[in-house]
This record gives structure tokens, sequence and C-alpha cells, in this order.
């Protein structure tokens, strides 16, 4: 079955009339966690509290649900939920909110069509993980409805985002926080899980806004996240791609962090691009060593994101901008229509699985920009 024993992410649900409370995802039910386990932690409205438990008691937890879900499945059942019933919540509080660039092809490509005249990869992109800091408060579940961002759109021209676009991305959501001063240690002390990420972006307010500091409100606007929180437990894990240069030392790998997860990006239900998270350049565990590196302290709830996953192959872009290259090569779809950029009332779900484990999907449906007067 999918969304097996082997996979248990967890989220927070509702029930009508009900505060939100922490669940785990087994089939298609909710195993109500405050009731299965007697533990007043899961009655928290996010998965914060949890996490900040610490590497053990996640471990814990995870064997305890297996085993009541298998040897105990009689005594848990009646907290099983149907999925229908409930309604999904942002699974995390979300701390600070960082997004990286840890895809070579990505970069490559960004680059060529934003800076046509340098070279694609800046001197920088091959000695760090280069990043962002990004807005946590426009950080949404899944479901929620995206305006189309106004505003600038060029010298002295002001009005609703031409150039909508996408990113398909993973999060890594933090649970153990660090002290102010000191880098994170190892890896798998800090990190709880993983989701999946929309980076939503306006691609004609950032190419105009973002020199020098780079994006700004071209993707503040508004973030999509899974309501699923996969423990690393649960991802397989394979060698992290070749590096040259070899990184400084505080960014070696000390373990294998490359992750193979297959992920799909669907635009009104047809898939579009299937963007290879095991081609990403930077692991995730070198995203958390350089952003602790200067002693930036992690805050639990800290999401931080790998940036546009995108492969080799034309089929592989995880954004619009590079499938459509900058809107000059349009996409065909299968109702004949073509697209550049989305339109209103498009749907974008980004999904992804590893091997039998499912993290689920994101998806968001755009909706039409406010009134522009004002800013005309
Ligand atoms: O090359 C640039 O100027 C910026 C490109 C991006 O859109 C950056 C971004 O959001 C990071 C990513 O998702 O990989
Ligand atoms: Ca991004
Ligand atoms: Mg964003």
């Amino acid at each position: 079955m999918s969304w097996g024993i082997d996979n248990l992410p967890y989220g927070v649900f509702s029930l009508p009339g009900q505060e939100p409370r922490v669940g785990v995802r087994y089939g298609d039910k909710v195993l109500d966690l405050t009731a299965a386990l007697h533990d007043e932690v899961f009655a928290a409205p996010s998965l914060n509290p949890f996490m900040a438990r610490g590497r053990a008691a996640w471990r814990d937890t995870r064997a305890l649900i297996q085993e009541k879900l298998t040897s105990d499945l009689s005594v848990v059942e009646r907290h099983l939920i149907p999925l229908a019933q409930v309604e999904l919540h942002m699974p995390v509080e979300v701390a600070d909110y960082v997004d990286f660039y840890c895809s070579l092809e990505h970069a490559s490509n960004v680059g060529r069509m934003f800076r046509p005249d340098a070279e694609p990869l800046m001197p920088n992109w091959r000695h760090l993980p280069v990043g962002y800091h990004g807005r946590s408060g426009t950080v949404v579940v899944s479901g929620t409805p995206v305006r189309r961002p106004q505003g600038q759109l060029g010298a002295g021209v002001f009005g609703p985002c031409r150039k909508l676009d996408v990113e398909a991305e993973l999060g890594f959501v933090v649970g153990v926080p660090t002290e102010m001063g000191t880098p994170a240690g190892e890896f798998e002390d800090h990190v709880f899980g993983v989701t999946l990420v929309n980076d939503w972006s306006a691609r004609d307010i950032q190419s105009w806004e973002y020199r020098p500091l780079g994006p700004f409100l071209a993707k503040s606007f508004a973030t999509s996240v899974s309501p699923w929180v996969t423990p690393l437990e649960a991802l397989p894990r394979i060698p992290g791609r070749a590096q040259d240069p070899e990184p400084l030392p505080y960014l070696r790998r000390k373990a294998d962090w490359g992750l193979d997860i297959a992920v799909e990006i669907l635009l009104n239900g047809e898939v579009v691009a299937r963007p290879p998270y095991a081609e990403m350049y930077w692991t995730p565990d070198q995203m958390l060593a350089h952003l602790t590196v200067n002693g930036a302290a992690l805050r639990t709830g800290d999401l931080f994101a790998s940036g546009t996953i995108s492969g080799p192959e034309r089929g592989q872009r995880g954004s619009f901008i590079e499938l459509t290259w900058n809107g000059t090569d349009p996409i065909k779809l299968g109702s004949g229509e073509t697209r550049t950029f989305l339109e209103d009332g498009d749907t974008v779900t980004i999904r992804a699985t590893a091997g039998d484990v499912t993290l689920g999907e994101v998806s968001g449906t755009v909706a039409q920009a406010l009134d522009v007067t004002q800013g005309a």
C-alpha cells in the first residue's frame, strides 16, 4: 500500500469544530497521535514542540507508531481517521526561512537568461551553497490560493506580474536549535524531516529588482509547502554528486546525504517536468553547515529549501522560465494549448516519491491580481 508503514509522515489536521493537532498519515487515514500515544505534545497546532525533543525522541516515536500500527492495530484502529473527514493545516510554525540555489543546471540556466553577457555561474558558486533569506510569514500550506503579485516590472512600469513562475524544491525542517555563535553539529541531530516546497517566483519583478542584493519581492508573496513532513529516517540516502573543486573543510561531506527523490511538476493535472533530486550539486548537510558556519542561530521550525531542482535534460527543469527558455519556447500541453508563464486559474502541483515512500504533494491555484489602479 502507498503511505505504508515505512513512510508515516507527520502533519497537522483538524476535525470539524475541533482544534488542529498532530497526526501521522497511514494509507488514506490519519492516526490521531494525542489519542493513540497519550502524549500532549501532539495536541499542539504544529509539529514544533515535538520536533524540539530531538533525534532520540523522533526515532523512538516512529518505532512506537510502527509497533502500534502493526502488532497493536486493534487497539489504535479507532484513532485512525479517514482523510476525507479532516482538514490539513500548516504542519510547522516556520521560524526563519532560507532558500538555497543548489542545482548546477538551474543556476547555469538562470544565469544564461538573466546575465547573457556573463559567465552563467558566478565565481563563488562552486565554492559555497549560495542562498538568500526568504519570508516565513508568507509560507502557506498546499491548497492555499496564490494571488498574482503586482509590482515594479521595470523603470517606471507598474502592474500585475506577467511572468509568474514556480520553483520545485525540497524543504528541510529544523527541530533542534543551536546557540548563537556555535555552528550546527551533525545534520541528523538538527533536521527533523523534509517537505515539498513551491517557491512561487515573479520573474519580471525579479529581473528588475534583484541587483545587487538578490530576490526580494519577487519571491516573498507566497511559498507553498506540502502538509506532510517526511522524517529523514524514511528517506533512502545516496552519495552526493561529485564536486570540483573540493569544498573547504567545513563543507566536506561526512556522510551520504544525497537523496534519490523523483519529483514531478503538473500543470492543471498534466505532468510537464520530472526533476531528479539525485542530480543536486550541494547536499543538505552542506547547506546546514554553511547556514550556521558564521554563528547564526537555528531555531525550531526553521525551514531551509534546496533551491530549484533541475536536471540536465530539458524535461527535468524545475521552473517554467527554464522549461520555456524565458517564454521564448512555449511548452505544448495535451489539450493543444501552449504555455510560457502561468495564467490566472492555473493549478500547479509538485509531487515526489523516493522508491515506495511518497512525499505527497504541494498544490496551488493562481488567483487574479488586485486592481492595480493605485500604482498606475
Ligand atoms: O540567478 C539568479 O539571479 C537567481 C535565480 C533564482 O531564481 C534563485 C532562487 O530562487 C534559488 C533557487 O530556487 O534555486
Ligand atoms: Ca527558489
Ligand atoms: Mg517564495
